[in-house]
């Protein structure tokens, strides 16, 4: 269908093309120092990136590697060596220590069958995964596939296979004198969306000389392992152990799931106890990990520990921040470490984490718990640390305006942190049609928190820089999801594309996101559905203020919790918002908390507590029901793009056709898209895509353009 007058189909899916050129790096490895024959020192730089191939639909990853010859201190000459290759097949790889090997972990299609192989890339023996007890490897949240020091055995983690079930009743068909059986599944939880697979995961260690494989035994039974690694001197391994009883419960998005740092023993198979989110330091003798604590935001600032292994002491290393500290510190955020994050000296910790709306690059020192930043002072938007290895650091940078580029340079000594500077590798090319700036806000009076008084939150505005004099600009409101996570100044494909298309981004963190101290995060508990509401409401009301938009062109987007707040801002601001597109949004808690995979989400927002056995009070279903979207659904007005993911086990679908029903009942202009295949990201390339385009036309269309 055509758009009225603004952008046509046409010009809107060739920008959106145009945008999606830009790759994200997902990878960077730091390969040996190898001396040259004149005597310079150099190293390779292996990166890998993925880009959107619309035509073939799929996400395209391809390698790419660099030349940095350095001296100790700094990177003296640097360049691309080779060109792009694309990688197919690759679910995962890894060099070995020394570099001088690789395993690959593949998946091929072998009689029309999904088999996945570990290949050892020196001798080229493939060792097939075909045992009777494991199947399936996986890069997921437990994935790993990790080198012993020695390089003579890879750990993995693989998913355990379960047994065929058949019926007791099998069926002959006499035509075709095939037998058909019934199989019937014995209910297992999984570790829900995005994880349906993953119930059972084991430890599993490959000789390479031999291509045997070992099953690791003397694990607990009641936890599942992942993001295992071998104990300095190869003599046990290190892993994060979740709990999975009384039932597992989601784990993507969920720092908040019990889990423990283990170590077994290889020789005699006993496990000890421990805590979770492991690296060994250069020099063998500590681990970092992050910790927080259980049940509660799914997200929280975290603590840095540290385990020493000789010693046996545990120690904070950085604490919870409650609240921004003088220098702007505001705590730790990063859910994940890079898979090196030590310095040479192990004595400092490196991490990309959110400070405000601003990703950062934070050194940590391990034995003051003093944190400096790299990049506060650097005017670009966010920084992602890949990796760094004998203290060169790879990293990207991006900002609203600018998509990623990839940098190298040294850690400077402790104290010169200031002088530090990059050598960029690849650049990109700044979007000069796209302006964008950081606003911050206090609530009014009336609407600050008493319990956590005084909080802020901010927003980021994303602009057109040309604007056809006297015009005004439509404006998109867009609350992220979480509700914590937080949005940060960071290359993103759909807002720039917008913004290319004349429409102004609004992207608010209202309080409760990550990044502005642990008090931020938990006044929002309790009060979902109110305070968050009305902080984007403020922010978007500031904006207009402005002058420079029009505030008879308003749309409101937003995925999750996200979308739960579009539903909201349009039940409680009904002649405001004149479109709204809303993925998987939560629509009604307490129908949601009977079939999602985190009900403890449901009890926690709405402000009690959860443990594994409450009993649900009809009182607390009420609250559910009151701080929900549906409550507010008799005012809507704005027509409603939703769109659902079949697969759904977050949000499931049911939130969004329940929403979608009452509209219709209610005559508000309502569309359902129904992505088959497509769980709660709606990330599927065709599905993002599609998604893109209804989402842009629902919004000229109905904000007459
Ligand atoms: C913890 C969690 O997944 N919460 C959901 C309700 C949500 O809002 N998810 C966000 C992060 C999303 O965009 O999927």
């Amino acid at each position: 269908k055509a758009a009225p007058c603004y952008l046509d189909n046409f010009r809107i899916a060739q920008l959106y093309r145009d945008q999606c050129r830009f790759p994200a790096l997902c990878r960077a490895d730091v390969g040996p120092v190898i001396t040259s024959r004149y005597g310079g020192q150099y190293c390779n730089v292996y990166t890998e990136w993925t880009q959107r191939d619309l035509e073939r639909n799929e996400n395209v990853k391809f390698c790419r590697q660099y030349i940095v010859f350095h001296d100790d201190k700094s990177v003296v000459y640097s360049g691309p060596s080779g060109n792009c290759t694309e990688i197919k097949g690759e679910l995962l790889s890894v060099d070995s220590p020394s570099g001088d090997m690789k395993a690959v972990l593949r998946e091929s299609t072998i009689k029309g069958e999904e088999k996945q192989f570990l290949e050892n890339r020196q001798s080229y023996s493939a060792a097939v995964q075909s045992d009777n007890l494991v199947c399936s490897l996986f890069s997921d949240q437990f994935g790993c596939m990790v080198w012993s020091h020695s390089e003579t055995h890879l750990l993995y983690v693989a998913e355990k296979k379960r047994p065929k079930t058949e019926s007791y009743f099998q069926v002959t068909n006499t035509d075709d004198h095939t037998k058909r059986t019934c199989f019937l599944m014995i209910h297992s939880t999984n570790w829900g969306e995005a994880l349906v697979n993953k119930s059972s995961p084991v430890l599993c260690v490959l000789d390479i000389e031999s291509s045997n494989i070992t099953v690791l035994e003397g694990i607990p039974a009641n936890i599942s392992p992942g993001q295992a690694f071998w104990s300095p001197s190869d003599t046990g391994l290190v892993f994060v152990g979740w709990w999975h009883e009384p039932f597992r419960l989601g784990l993507k998005y969920c720092a908040n799931r019990r889990s423990s740092l283990f170590y077994v023993d290889l020789a005699s198979g006993k496990c000890g106890n421990a805590v979770c989110s492991p690296r060994l330091s250069p020099d063998h003798c500590r681990i970092v990990y992050m910790e927080c604590g259980i049940f509660g935001p799914h997200q929280q600032c975290n603590r840095l520990c540290m385990y020493d292994w000789y010693t046996k002491q545990t120690s904070v290393v950085v604490d919870v921040v409650q609240r921004a500290r003088e220098d702007g510190f505001t705590g730790i955020y990063s859910s994940m470490l890079s898979s090196r994050c030590w310095s040479a000296d192990s004595q400092r910790v490196l991490m990309s984490c959110a400070q405000r709306c601003r990703k950062d690059l934070l050194v940590v020192d391990t034995s003051t718990g003093e944190v400096t930043s790299l990049t506060s002072q650097s005017e670009e938007g966010s920084w992602s640390l890949l990796n760094i290895h004998r203290d060169l650091m790879v990293v990207s940078c991006s900002s609203p305006n600018c998509p990623p580029d990839l940098r190298v340079g040294f850690l400077p000594e402790k104290g010169s942190e200031s002088k530090m500077s990059w050598v960029t590798l690849e650049e990109t090319q700044p979007q000069a049609d796209i302006s964008w700036q950081t606003l911050n806000f206090s609530p009014p009076p009336e609407e600050d928190n008493s319990q956590y008084p005084g909080l802020d939150f901010n927003a980021i505005l994303l602009k057109p820089k040309e604007m056809t004099a006297g015009s005004k600009l439509p404006l998109v409101v867009m609350p992220h999801g979480g509700p914590h996570s937080v949005l940060v100044s960071e290359w993103i494909l759909s807002t720039a594309v917008l913004c290319k298309m004349g429409f102004s981004v609004l992207l608010v963190n209202y309080r409760g996101s990550l990044g502005f101290g642990q008090d931020n995060i938990l006044s929002l508990p309790g009060n979902i559905g109110t305070q968050d509401v009305k902080d984007v409401q403020f922010a978007v009301d500031s904006v207009l203020k402005q002058g420079d938009f029009d505030e008879q062109k308003v749309a409101v987007v937003g995925g999750s919790h996200g979308g739960f707040l579009a539903c909201h801002l349009i039940g409680q601001y009904p002649e405001f918002y004149k479109a709204c597109v809303a993925r998987n949004p939560v629509t009604n808690l307490s129908s949601m908390i009977g079939c999602t995979d985190i009900p403890d989400w449901c009890v926690v927002e709405a402000g009690y507590e959860y443990n594994t056995d409450i009993h649900l009070e009809p009182a607390i279903l009420e609250q559910m029901l009151n701080k929900s979207p549906i409550k507010h659904v008799s005012k809507v007005k704005t027509p409603v793009l939703l769109m659902l993911g079949e697969d759904d086990k977050r949000v499931p679908s049911k939130q969004g056709i329940e929403y979608y029903r009452a509209l219709k009942a209610l005559q508000v202009p309502v569309r359902l898209l129904w992505y088959p295949g497509n769980n709660h990201s709606l990330s599927k390339v065709d599905a993002e895509s599609d998604g893109f385009m209804n989402a842009a036309l629902w919004i000229i269309q109905h904000l007459s353009l």
